[in-house]
C-alpha cells in the first residue's frame, strides 16, 4: 500500500516537473527569455527532481524491507504449518518439491506481491491522474489517451490467459525436477548398486530439458507480449503527437500545452508498460502461490485443548497398572482402499515390554504413528494411564513418549545440541549422565572437540552405531515413561549391537516399552508379543504360548530362523 501511495505522489511530482519544464522551454525558446529570467522555475524543477530521487529511494527501500519481512513471515508460516502437519504429511509429499516451494516458490510469490500487485493498482490510478490533468489542457488528447488505454490491458489479458497455463506447467515441471534431483541424490547408493545411475541421470536430464522447453515457451510469450505492448504504446503516443502537431499548426492549442501533453503521454502509458514487465514475474508468482496455498490449506489435526483445559497426566504405578491402551483403532490412509489398521485393541501394562511383529506392510509403523499422534485414527481411541487423547494436549501426550527410531536423524549442530534436542533445559551434568547411560560418552570425549564437535550435514561423520547411541542418549535425557523402539539394533554390526543392547537394557528399566521387532530372535523375552497381519491384531501372548499355537508368529519365527541359517 505504501509503495502505491509513494508512487502516486511520485506521479504528482512528475506532472509538476513536466509542467515546469514545458513552461521553461516555452519561455526560453518561444518568448526568447534567457535562463536567468527563469531561475525560480529552474530552482523548482531542481527541487522536484531531488524529491523524485528521494521518493524512488524511499520506495525501493520500503519495498525491499517489506518484501523481506513478508517472505520471512511466509516462510515461518509455511514451516509452522508443515511442522503442524507432521511427518505423516511430509512422508507422503516429495521432499524436493516441498523444498522448491519453500525456497523458489516464496521468492516468486514475493515478486507477485511486492511488484505485480502494486503495479496493478498503479496502472489504473496513474493514467487516471494524468488524464484528469490533461483534460482541462486539451480534452481531445485526453480522449485519445483514454480510448487507447484499455486496448493494452485487454491484449495483455488475452495473451496472459494463454501464458498462465504455460506458467503453471513450468512451475509443475520445476517442482518435479527438484523432487527428482533430490530423489536421485538421496538414492545414489541404491542407484549405483543396481547400475541404474545412468538411467536416473537421463531421467533428471529429461526433467531438466522439460523445464528448459517450458521456460523458453513462457519467455517467448513474455517477449511477444512485451513487443506488442511496446509497439502499441509507441503508436498511441505517435497518434497523440500527430494530432497535437496538426492542431498546433492550426493554432488550436498553445505550444506550451502541446509540449506538456507530449511529455506526459509516455508517463501515461508507463505504468501499463511496467505492468507488462512485471506480469511475467507476477504470473510465475501466482503459479507458486497456488501450490503454497494448497499446503497452507491442508487441515491440521488441531491440538484441541488450551492450556487451561489441560488435565494432569495421572501418575501410573503399582503392579499390573495399565500404561497405554488402544481401543478398536482403525486408520485408512487418504487415498487407500483398505484400512492400514482395523479394529486394533492392545494394552501395554505398566513397566512391561511388548514386541510388535508382523510382515512388511502389516501396519506396525501406522500403529506407532497413531500412538505418537502424528496421525489421528478415524475410529477408536488411545489412552495413557486412563486419559484419552481428547483429554491431553499434544505437548502433554508427547512428553510421555520417547521414540528411538531405526535410523535417527542428526541435525547440523554440535553433539551437545543434538542430545539436548530431547530436553533443551537439561543441565550439563544431566546431559553427560544421559550420554554415559547410552554408552555414547566414551566416543564423544574422543571426538576433536568433545561435546562441541559439529555433526550432521557438513560436520563430523559418525558411524551408524554412534548415531544410534546419540539417539539413546536423547531418550535417556527425555526420561519419558513410555518408550517406543523401532528395533534400533537391526542394521548394526555385532560390536555396536552388544553396546547398544546393554544401553537398551538400562533404558527399558522402569519404563513401558513397545518394540517394533524386525528380527524375531531378539524378542523371546518380551512380556507379550502382538502379531499384526494386514492391519489386524491376529495374535497376542508370550513367546512360548504363541509358539504352541503354531499360528502366524510360529510361521514367521520359523521363516526367520531359516533366513538366518541361509546367511
Ligand atoms: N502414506 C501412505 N499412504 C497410503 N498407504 C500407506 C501409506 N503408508 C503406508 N501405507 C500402507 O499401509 C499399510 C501399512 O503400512 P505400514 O508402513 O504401517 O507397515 P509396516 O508394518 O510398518 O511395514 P514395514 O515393516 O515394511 O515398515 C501398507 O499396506 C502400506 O502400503
Amino acid at each position: 500500500m505504501l509503495t502505491v501511495l509513494i508512487s502516486l505522489f511520485g506521479t504528482v511530482i512528475t506532472i509538476v516537473q513536466m509542467t515546469l519544464l514545458s513552461h521553461i522551454v516555452n519561455q526560453v525558446f518561444l518568448l526568447r527569455q534567457n535562463l536567468a529570467q527563469n531561475w525560480r522555475f529552474l530552482l523548482f524543477l531542481l527541487a522536484a527532481i531531488l524529491v523524485q530521487v528521494g521518493l524512488v529511494w524511499i520506495r525501493e527501500v520500503s519495498a525491499q524491507r517489506g518484501a523481506m519481512r513478508a517472505k520471512a513471515e511466509l516462510r515461518e508460516k509455511l514451516f509452522a504449518h508443515l511442522f503442524a502437519l507432521g511427518p505423516a504429511y511430509t512422508r507422503d509429499e516429495r521432499t524436493g518439491e516441498l523444498v522448491t516451494t519453500a525456497s523458489e516458490g516464496i521468492e516468486r510469490l514475493d515478486a507477485y506481491l511486492s511488484r505485480y500487485l502494486p503495479q496493478m493498482y498503479l496502472s489504473v490510478l496513474v493514467p487516471l491522474l494524468i488524464a484528469c490533468y490533461v483534460f482541462p489542457l486539451d480534452w481531445g488528447s485526453a480522449l485519445i489517451l483514454l480510448i487507447t488505454c484499455p486496448i493494452i490491458p485487454l491484449l495483455m489479458i488475452l495473451v496472459g490467459s494463454y501464458a498462465e497455463v504455460h506458467m503453471q506447467r513450468q512451475w509443475t515441471a520445476l517442482s518435479r525436477m527438484g523432487a527428482q534431483f533430490l530423489d536421485a541424490v538421496q538414492g545414489l547408493p541404491t542407484l549405483k548398486l543396481f547400475g541404474r545411475s545412468a538411467a536416473e541421470q537421463e531421467r533428471v536430464e529429461r526433467a531438466s530439458n522439460g523445464v528448459r522447453d517450458k521456460t523458453l515457451k513462457v519467455l517467448r510469450l513474455a517477449f511477444l507480449s512485451g513487443g506488442v505492448l511496446e509497439f502499441l504504446t509507441t503508436v498511441a503516443i505517435g497518434l497523440v503527437a500527430v494530432t497535437l502537431g496538426i492542431r498546433l499548426l492550426d493554432g488550436g492549442i498553445s505550444f506550451q500545452n502541446a509540449f506538456l501533453i507530449l511529455l506526459l503521454a509516455p508517463e501515461f502509458y508507463r505504468p501499463l508498460r511496467d505492468l507488462g514487465v512485471h506480469r511475467h514475474a507476477g504470473m510465475e508468482g501466482k503459479a507458486a502461490a497456488i501450490r503454497l496455498q494448497e499446503i497452507l490449506r491442508t487441515p491440521v489435526a488441531r491440538d484441541e485443548l488450551s492450556k487451561s483445559e489441560e488435565q494432569p497426566v495421572p501418575e501410573g504405578g503399582g503392579a499390573g497398572k495399565i500404561a497405554l491402551t488402544c481401543h478398536n483403532l482403525t486408520y485408512t490412509y487418504p487415498q487407500a482402499e483398505q484400512p492400514a489398521l482395523s479394529d486394533v485393541s492392545l494394552t501395554l501394562p505398566m513397566h512391561t515390554c511388548t514386541a510388535l511383529v508382523g510382515q512388511s506392510g502389516a501396519g506396525k509403523s501406522t500403529l506407532v504413528n497413531l500412538l505418537l499422534r502424528f496421525q489421528e485414527p478415524q475410529e477408536g481411541n488411545i489412552l495413557i494411564n486412563g486419559r484419552a487423547r481428547s483429554e491431553l494436549s499434544l505437548e502433554q501426550w508427547r512428553e510421555q513418549i520417547a521414540l528411538v527410531p531405526q535410523r535417527p536423524h542428526l541435525f547440523y549442530g554440535t553433539v551437545r545440541d543434538n542430545i539436548l534436542l530431547a530436553r533443551p533445559a537439561a543441565r550439563a551434568l544431566e546431559l553427560q549422565m544421559a550420554a554415559e547411560l547410552a554408552g555414547a560418552a566414551e566416543f564423544i570425549v574422543q571426538l576433536p572437540q568433545g561435546y562441541d564437535t559439529m555433526i550432521g550435514e557438513q560436520g563430523a561423520r559418525l558411524s551408524a552405531g554412534q548415531i544410534q547411541r546419540l539417539a539413546l542418549a536423547r531418550a535417556f535425557l527425555k526420561d519419558a515413561p513410555l518408550l517406543i523402539l523401532d528395533e534400533p539394533t537391526s542394521h548394526l554390526d555385532i560390536h555396536s549391537e552388544a553396546l547398544i543392547r546393554q544401553a537398551l537394557q538400562r533404558l527399558m528399566q522402569q519404563r513401558t516399552v513397545l518394540v517394533i521387532a524386525h528380527r524375531l530372535n531378539t524378542i523371546a523375552h518380551a512380556d507379550q508379543i502382538a502379531v499384526l497381519a494386514t492391519g489386524k491384531l491376529v495374535e497376542l501372548g508370550q513367546h512360548a504360548d504363541l509358539l504352541q499355537q503354531s499360528g502366524l508368529y510360529a510361521r514367521l519365527l520359523h521363516a526367520h530362523e531359516e533366513e538366518v541359517v541361509a546367511l
